[in-house]
């Protein structure tokens, strides 16, 4: 399974941490003044400053706080990412660089005018190896199902690249762009409504070929619907059933078959067992892993539950406020995490074991979510973050790792705290 071989690998077969201990000792060899660099290779925060006359600046993005009247460094835009370069040399199913998606809010009936925007989602940069499970968690509103959209096709972005198998999809039009998108597939959230009530499991699953013409012929198509009802598990008898026919893990079995039939590379599973009950969750992650040993899937797995993430997940991406603020192998952020909102997340998983419970100090966080409409200058977290100093408001830390840490995080105090588990 993959989760095994990430965590069994050794550094050097394991680019994405590689490449964040690359940027690391880049770092101190450079001595902690050095101008940190961004994707681009451009300095970032140092150069990047603005005069509060910004917008943010002068609106005051942190309710009950005062607005920054000195200068402050700009939300990043696409052209100024927040993180480090991601130099990840094995080969990449899928990479995300300086994905950007603001949501324009506009005024006016007849002439609308655009008065704002919902930075949804702000420059993220995200690899994605072959076989891997990449898991994103955060809270509601931190902009996951908006990144799904933005890879799945569903929204367009508004800067960045996605690179599936090196085609930028962002660049392709009409026939190139189905083509394209038939390696990158989706399983919903909800198996009650995402399938079509009208239609026959048969139908669900041979629709995508009706699209994609040539994926199989007309007449093998019956043939290859009843194979993919056995890969998830389900009777191949089964295939002129309704979904109502079917339980919540069914269906969801069936919503995989459907997200399998083009034969895709990736999967993004958004909150893929949130709607299901505990024993059927696990049955349905079982078979998302078996399939992922026997097709070599690559997973982007997005669930507001840690704990099923980090039995799923060989690397995490934490993001808060659009921006992913803590990046690398899944298990280091999980037994050490360095980010304040990663900690804070963290510490209140609930412990299973009675006698840990007492080991364990939750961290609460105050205050609710800025709104993305008008987030925070510098880093997002500051305005909830029992660290934050006058830097934070002042220059938006990079993802980057930080010392003692093998993993990259988005905080100027960034540091280790070990969380107690229990079992996972
Ligand atoms: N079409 C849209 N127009 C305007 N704002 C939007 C749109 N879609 C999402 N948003 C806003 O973007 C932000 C991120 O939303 P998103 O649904 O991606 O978050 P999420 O992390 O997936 O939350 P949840 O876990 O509740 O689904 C939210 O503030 C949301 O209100």
């Amino acid at each position: 399974m993959s989760k095994k071989s990430a965590k069994d690998t050794p550094r050097e077969e394991n680019p994405s941490v590689d490449a964040a201990v690359a940027s690391d000792d880049a770092g101190r060899a450079e001595g902690p003044d050095a101008p940190k660099t961004d994707a681009s290779g451009t300095k970032a925060t140092s150069d990047a400053k603005v005069d509060a006359t910004d917008e943010k600046a002068t609106t005051g993005g942190d309710a009950g706080k005062p607005a920054a009247t000195a200068k402050v460094t700009e939300a990043p835009r696409a052209a100024e990412p927040t993180t480090a370069p991601v130099l990840d040399k094995g080969e990449n199913v899928l990479e995300v660089r300086d994905l950007v998606k603001h949501f324009p809010i506009t005024q006016g009936i007849v002439l609308r005018r655009k008065v704002g925007a919902v930075q949804a989602v702000d420059g993220i940069n995200l690899d994605l190896r072959r076989g891997e499970t990449l898991g994103i968690v955060g809270e509601s509103g931190c902009g996951k199902s908006t990144l799904a959209k933005l890879l799945i096709g569903l929204e367009r972005p508004t800067s960045g690249t996605i690179k599936v198998r090196g085609q930028d999809l962002t660049e392709l039009r009409g026939g190139d762009l189905l083509a394209a998108r038939r390696n990158i597939q989706m399983v919903f959230q909800d198996p009650y409504t995402s399938l079509n009530p009208r239609m026959t499991v048969g139908d669900l699953i041979g629709e995508p070929f009706e699209i994609h013409t040539d994926v199989v012929p007309r007449q093998g198509r019956r043939q290859r619907v009843q194979e993919l009802l056995e890969l998830v598990g389900l009777n191949p008898d089964h295939i002129n059933r309704y979904p109502h026919q079917f339980s919540g893990g069914q269906r969801q079995r069936i919503g995989i078959a459907r997200a399998l039939a083009l034969e895709p590379e990736v999967l993004l599973c958004d909150e893929p067992v949130s709607a299901l009950d505990v024993s059927i969750q696990a049955q349905v992650i079982n078979l998302l892993e078996k399939l992922q040993d026997e097709l070599g899937l690559s997973y982007l797995f997005i669930a507001h539950d840690l704990s099923v993430v980090r039995h799923i997940a060989d690397k995490l991406g934490v993001m808060y406020l659009g921006r992913v603020v803590e990046y690398g192998n899944a298990e280091e952020i999980y037994e050490a995490p360095t980010h304040p909102y990663t900690q804070a997340l963290l510490s209140a998983v609930p412990v299973p074991d009675p006698k840990l419970r007492g080991m364990r100090d939750e961290i609460v966080l105050e205050g609710d979510v800025p709104s993305p409409a008008n987030p925070p200058s510098g880093c997002r977290f500051r305005t909830r973050c029992w660290k934050a100093e006058d830097v934070c408001a002042e220059e938006t830390p990079l993802l980057q790792v930080r010392e003692n840490s093998r993993h990259a995080s988005a905080c100027h105090f960034a540091q280790k705290r070990d969380v107690v588990h229990g079992a996972a």
